[in-house]
């Protein structure tokens, strides 16, 4: 699968996410483009019930309305407590329209709930992982190449750090004693979901190619 032009189109109008893969594929001489480039195209509904589905969904549209091969995310936040929300609503938790901010306060509402008064005083009030689902669509082959990666970490009340977006102040690393957002983008890269799912799929796309050329 060509990805053309030294450029990568990535069906998102995430700005977080937009930095995270600029930093990602800058090494490999690509130039991300995103939704934001391409003011014209329509949102893609997110009503699928995983994070793979959505991914193609969002991959499919855009790469058929370009003619394109197209890259996308679909991401989340899965609280063990919480059952495993709110996984594929992560980005509309508080309500269509939310901001992080806004999510971040109702996640950490629903954790209090479950409290029942009792005050521990542990900031660590939940086991979860961050999921995190690739999907690289070719409209004129019609393939796709799928990637998911996921990193397990700890819900904590005291949110901290600049770094990063979404839930990422409240995501905390154990093995770090700091928050996603108090890593820098490259520590971030290196143990995220989104850089576990990245490196999965420029593997499968190199044995792709290395195939295509024997
Ligand atoms: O659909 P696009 O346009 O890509 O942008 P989005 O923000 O709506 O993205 P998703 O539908 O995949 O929703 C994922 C939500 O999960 C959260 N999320 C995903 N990856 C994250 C990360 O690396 N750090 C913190 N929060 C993350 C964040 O709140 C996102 O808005
Ligand atoms: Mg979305």
């Amino acid at each position: 699968m060509e990805t053309g032009g030294g450029v990568l189109i990535v069906a998102t109008k995430n700005k977080g996410k937009v930095r995270e893969f600029q930093h990602a594929f800058a090494p490999l001489g690509l130039t991300v483009k995103s939704m934001f480039d391409y003011p014209e195209l329509p949102d893609v509904a997110e009503d699928g019930t995983t994070f793979a589905e959505n991914a193609l969904k969002k991959s499919k549209a855009v790469g058929d309305a370009l003619g394109l091969p197209v890259l996308a995310d679909d991401s989340g936040l899965c609280v063990d407590a919480l059952d495993g929300k709110p996984g594929v609503y992560s980005a509309r938790y508080a309500g269509e329209g939310a901001g992080d901010e806004e999510n971040n306060l109702k996640l950490l509402n629903e954790l209090e709930k479950l409290k029942q008064g009792e005050d521990t005083g542990q900031p660590l009030l939940s086991t979860a992982r961050f999921v995190c689902a690739l999907s690289l669509y070719d409209p004129v082959t019609g393939k796709e190449l799928t990637a998911e990666g996921t990193v397990e970490g700890w819900i904590t009340s005291e949110q901290a750090g600049a770094g990063g977006f979404g839930y990422d102040p409240l995501f905390y690393l154990a093995e770090y004693e700091k928050t996603m957002a108090e890593l820098t983008l490259e520590e971030k890269q290196a143990i995220s979901h989104r850089g576990k799912a990245l490196l999965l799929l420029t593997g499968k796309l190199a044995a792709q190619q290395n195939q295509q050329s024997q």
